[in-house]
């Protein structure tokens, strides 16, 4: 199958136990809780997205015909002066999990690449993921209830930390919600962390450091 691809960019990931990694960023274009279009938001299932991720205009954008040609532009954006670590690929969108297959992941592991991504978790994942991030959604089942790490925008009134401190995953996050009310989130996600040792604070830190 191809692959309708928004941008691909090489940068630091900003969140989650990986934050500070440097890694190619490869966002998919289209989600199943939202168009991304700003009329429908108010009724979309997932209505405080943070991203831009309709159509294949960005840089590094565009159809891929195959999964050879796609893991071939991304190991493009790996610096050739890059010296130690791991190269190593987000795979984000939109929703990743419509389109990221067993085929671009073992074409990426070709390269050399270590493959993480990150999901609402409402739809499976294929085998072979180095490392999967799931950030539940209020009004979306998660059916990806495992992982390295579960990372929880915060607050959602219907998805509170407590339905998911349970789950198999190595790491819990809370991501304070940006927006308006940023602060205030920040300092509520902070005091639950405080009284529940169980979670940590994601703190998006490329919109600190001005980094995409
Ligand atoms: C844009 S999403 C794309 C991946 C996937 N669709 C998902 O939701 O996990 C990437 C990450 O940003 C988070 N995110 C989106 N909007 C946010 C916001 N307004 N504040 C904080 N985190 C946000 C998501 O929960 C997810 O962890
Ligand atoms: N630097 C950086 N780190 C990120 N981690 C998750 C992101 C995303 O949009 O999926 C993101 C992003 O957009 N930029
Ligand atoms: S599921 Fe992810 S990409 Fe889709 S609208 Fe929500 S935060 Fe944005
Ligand atoms: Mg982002």
């Amino acid at each position: 199958m191809s692959y309708a691809v928004k941008e691909i960019y090489y940068t630091l990931q900003g969140e989650g136990a990986q934050a500070g990694r440097a890694a190619v960023f490869l966002r998919f274009a289209g989600c199943n809780l939202w168009s991304g279009r700003e009329e429908d938001r108010a009724r979309a299932v997932c209505s405080f997205c943070d991203t831009d991720f309709v159509g294949m205009d960005g840089p590094g954008g565009g159809r891929f015909a195959t999964a050879r040609d796609l893991a071939a532009t991304i190991a493009g954006h790996w610096p050739t002066g890059a010296e130690g670590g791991v190269p190593y690929v987000v795979c984000t969108g939109g929703e990743p999990l419509l389109q990221l297959d067993g085929d671009l992941i073992e074409a990426l592991h070709e390269r050399g690449f270590e493959v993480g991504v990150e999901t609402n978790g409402t739809l499976p994942a294929p085998p072979g993921l180095d490392w999967i991030c799931v950030s539940p959604k209020a009004d979306a089942e998660i059916v990806l209830t495992e992982g390295s790490e579960l990372k929880l925008v915060f607050p959602q009134a219907k998805a509170r930390p407590e339905r998911f401190a349970g789950l198999a995953f190595t790491h819990h996050f809370l991501q304070p919600m940006d927006g308006p009310e940023r602060v205030t989130n920040t300092a509520a996600a902070i005091d639950y962390c405080r009284r529940h040792p169980k979670w940590r604070l994601s703190v998006q830190t490329h919109k600190v450091t001005g980094i995409p």
